[in-house]
């Protein structure tokens, strides 16, 4: 390889994966003077890294598609756009495969943790008064807003308008209070906000736009796209490097090292590229690496039996279950969303855009919520907190009424105890091999979202029922009760997947990795990404993994040089 290839030099830190915590992990690495190598191994999201996936409308702009907030969605409309590329491969989940991970494709809702986030979670080195810090640098380098549109205005809300004043009526049963929650972040008991996403200037925003930036203005500082880690490579208890496959342009085939004696390999790969890297090192339950080597199509690569390290990879793994309650109202703003991709710059609105970033596409669709929080005390003396997310519109082809809706999506979070677990099949894809929803023998899990979900059918009944003439519920359906509903509803993935690589003060029974994000059994291999995250946090959870990673470079500078 050339002189200046990744390949033929040693890095005092290899980060792998540029997601919500690789990215300001390499950043805040790179400020030591140290040499940081970021292995992505997708392509270029975003236009500001070389992203040119973009409509006709968007030509000789240096945006593309993922820079646009209104156009956010388009991830979920195949149809529409195709996504070629844009999801991991050999991931059963929803995992993005590109520059910025999750928050290249995402839909930059972004609410700072509440310090029970980490109390409840995890252990001493990681808890509120440890983070406390790692959050004020999170929430400088990370701006928010409520209104993304840069004329100041709120587009397409009269949905949002009419269920904000409906769950702040205080005549109303279990009636709650309306807060800026970036404001307020510890009061999350029946507490409302207008959604906050980390757009900037009417643009998506994020780690891509703000941490990436000034990481490549290091010359320590090195992003390499299109490359894949199959697995570290390990002499004994250290990493001495990675091996590589080229998986686009530009990638990169061989073996990079770290530095000799100081060097370290960072996994920010996600839950599911982090369980999978560290399976092909031969790190995980033994049971998995057992049939990984008598079956798998790299059976001959894994380091001999006697180097594995059986840890419970994989297992402790979370997810919010998503359900839906839904009624039909007539009147809702609806927008032609899906004709935005094929539209020309006459279009209005996309011209307002262009112009001066406002209007309906520097919003995320119609979903400027309004977004609330229930707390519920469980009677194993647990508190679960159910997020409920709210949007509405039209639908004209299946048109009750006027195919106007308001849909109410609970996302159970902190405080849930349901685990799953996931696997690697022979064939390499990680796969779900247990689901996190309702396994807690109990039932407790189920009985916070029915107690939540019953104040919020009450409240809904008392107030959009009443004055919007000819509203009904869709869901639960007329003559099903909420309970059954709620049973028999197959839950849907918030996408929110956390808990994989159990995070605990020292190595022990359950532990993946101690609290100094080291994988325990080795000396220089860490991990920093939603997997050490034991349990889903309050909210939508990147800005978590934003502080965790702040935290982690706090704590993996303090390591010193030598290991
Ligand atoms: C469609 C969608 C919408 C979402 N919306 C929101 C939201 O609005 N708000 C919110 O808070 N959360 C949201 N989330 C969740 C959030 O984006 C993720 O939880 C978060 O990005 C996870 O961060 P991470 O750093 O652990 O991993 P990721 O962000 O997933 O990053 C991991 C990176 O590692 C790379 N990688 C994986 N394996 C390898 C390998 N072997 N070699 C090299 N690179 C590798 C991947 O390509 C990826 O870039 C959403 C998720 C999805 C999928």
């Amino acid at each position: 390889s050339p002189p200046s290839s990744p390949l033929s030099q040693t890095w005092d830190f290899i980060i792998i994966g540029s997601g919500a915590s690789g990215i300001p992990l390499a950043d805040r690495l790179s400020e030591t003077g140290k040499s940081v190598l970021l292995l992505e191994r997708g392509w270029a999201s975003s236009g500001r890294w070389g992203g040119a996936w973009k409509p006709e409308w968007l030509r000789g702009t240096n945006l593309s598609r993922f820079d646009v907030p209104g156009l956010a969605q388009l991830v979920w409309w195949d149809e529409v756009v195709g996504n070629e590329g844009v999801w991991c491969a050999d991931v059963e989940a929803k995992a993005a495969c590109l520059l910025g991970g999750g928050t290249g494709v995402n839909a930059g809702q972004f609410y700072l943790p509440t310090w029970d986030d980490f109390d409840a979670n995890q252990p001493p080195g990681f808890r509120s008064r440890d983070v406390a810090s790692a959050l004020g640098k999170a929430s400088q380098r990370l701006p928010w807003t409520d209104t993304p549109s840069m004329d100041g205005k709120s587009y397409l809300t009269n949905g949002s308008y009419m269920w904000r004043e409906a769950l702040t009526n205080s005549s109303a049963p279990g009636h709650f209070r309306f807060i800026t929650a970036n404001d307020n972040l510890n009061d999350r008991n029946r507490t409302s906000s207008w959604t906050e996403f980390f757009f900037q200037n009417g643009e998506k925003g994020g780690p891509l736009a703000t941490y990436l930036v000034t990481a490549s203005q290091r010359k320590n500082f090195k992003l390499h796209m299109n490359t894949t880690v199959a697995r570290v490579l390990r002499d004994g208890d250290v990493a001495t490097g990675v091996e590589v496959e080229s998986t686009g342009p530009g990638g990169l085939t061989g073996t990079i090292n770290v530095t000799p004696g100081s060097g370290r390999v960072i996994l920010s790969a996600g839950v599911f590229g982090t369980f999978k890297i560290l399976l092909r090192s031969g790190i995980g339950p033994t049971e998995e690496i057992q049939r990984l080597a008598s079956h798998s199509i790299e059976a001959a690569k894994l380091p001999p039996r006697k180097k594995w390290i059986n840890l419970p990879v994989g297992h402790n793994l979370d997810d919010g279950p998503n359900h839906l309650l839904g009624v039909s109202v007539q009147g809702m703003d609806s927008y032609p969303w899906e004709t935005l991709w094929s539209s020309t710059r006459d279009n209005p609105d996309i011209k307002k855009y262009l112009g001066s970033r406002s209007g309906p596409l520097a919003q995320l669709q119609a979903s400027i919520g309004p977004v609330s929080w229930d707390t519920v005390l469980g009677q194993d003396g647990r508190k679960r907190v159910i997020q409920w997310d709210f949007s509405s519109g039209k639908n004209v082809q299946q048109a009750p009424g006027d195919g106007g809706y308001m849909i109410f999506t609970s996302n159970l979070n902190l405080g849930h105890t349901s685990r799953g677990r996931l696997t690697l099949t022979p064939n390499l894809t990680v796969s779900i091999a247990q689901p996190p929803y309702f396994t807690d023998a109990s039932g407790h899990d189920f009985s916070a979202l029915l107690t939540s979900a019953t104040s919020l059918l009450a409240l809904i009944n008392a107030t959009i029922l009443q004055t919007q003439p000819g509203s009904f519920f869709l869901a639960p359906p007329p003559g099903v009760g909420l309970e059954q509903y709620l049973r028999a509803a197959k839950p849907a993935s918030s996408n929110h997947w956390v808990g994989t690589a159990r995070m605990g003060e020292r190595c022990g029974e359950g532990v993946v990795v101690d609290a100094s994000t080291r994988v325990c059994g080795m000396r220089n291999l860490h991990v920093v990404d939603a997997s050490v995250v034991n349990g889903l946090p309050t909210a939508n959870p990147q800005a978590v993994f934003v502080v965790v990673a702040e935290r982690a470079a706090e704590v993996i500078r303090g390591l010193g040089g030598r290991y």
